[in-house]
């Protein structure tokens, strides 16, 4: 079996598929997508990640990735955990808060699942992040799910700014594990060679930091692959994700 550095990344949450070209955006894999509401069983989180990319092989007729997320509360045995949508959806984040109104306890952990599955009839692998916080009332912009009522280390998910989110996340947990597998499958590494190195200037523009003379670097201090940077006539910009995706600053 071989592992694909192009990834086709099948959701049909915008949010998460923004946070994953950020997480992957400097590793040389590449990531493509596309949006499948695909069924969801009832059963572990394991069972319906796996599932899930069964099903999405199957729709797509090759190699994919899917994701679960849930979210565990400690006082409630894990639940909602993978359910957390409908929970979400009909309760809003002030019900989920709620929920756990009557409990001291109020840790949660956040579970990311990505399941890779090489195509129709093959067993899915799976990679899992976990990070632990707790619930709170919410605070932070109300973009992604329950961001705004998941509490780690002072700040909400909300709170944070994207780079400070994929620096911790269950999703970057669970990324991390999935790169370093696809790495050991290539031999040692996904990234193509690095370019000729350039004269190196960094700057420290709000937060993200940015080089001059042609090289680029994301807020992880890593370089940003060239096709993330458009030429314009009068020098260099870079591509700005939307929403609470990656941000490139423009060095000019
Ligand atoms: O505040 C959040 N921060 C996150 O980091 C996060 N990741 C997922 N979610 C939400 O939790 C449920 C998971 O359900 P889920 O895994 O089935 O996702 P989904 O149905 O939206 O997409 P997909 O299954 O097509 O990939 C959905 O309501 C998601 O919006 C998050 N909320
Ligand atoms: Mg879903």
């Amino acid at each position: 079996m071989s592992a694909a550095k192009t990834l086709l990344f099948v959701t049909s949450n915008a949010n998460k598929l923004a946070e994953v070209k950020a997480i992957l955006a400097t590793t040389g894999i590449t990531v493509e997508s596309k949006s499948i509401e695909l069924i969801e069983i009832q059963g572990t989180i394991e069972e319906i990640s796996k599932d899930k990319a069964r099903r999405a092989a199957d729709n797509v007729g090759g190699p994919v990735l899917v994701e679960d997320t849930a979210l565990c509360f400690n006082a409630l045995k894990g639940l909602p955990g993978p359910y957390v949508k409908h929970f979400l959806k009909e309760l809003k984040n002030d019900g989920l808060v709620k929920m756990l109104a009557a409990y001291d306890d109020k840790r949660a952990q956040a579970v990311c699942t990505f399941a890779y599955c090489e195509g129709p009839g093959q067993e899915p692998i799976l990679f899992e992040g976990r990070t632990d916080g707790k619930i709170v009332r919410q605070r932070g912009e109300p973009t992604f799910g329950w961001d705004p009522i998941f509490e780690i280390g002072g700040s909400t998910y909300a709170e944070m700014d994207s780079y400070q989110k994929n620096k911790i996340s269950h999703r970057f947990k669970a990324l991390q594990k999935l790169k370093a597998w696809l790495e050991e499958k290539h031999g040692g590494g996904v990234a193509p060679p690095p370019a000729a190195p350039q004269r190196i200037d960094r700057r420290n523009l709000g937060g993200h930091e940015v080089a001059q003379g042609g090289n680029f670097f994301d807020s992880f201090g890593e370089e940003v692959k060239p096709r993330a940077i458009n030429i314009a006539g009068d020098g260099m910009g870079i591509r700005k994700e939307t929403g609470r995706g990656w941000q490139f600053d423009n060095p000019n």
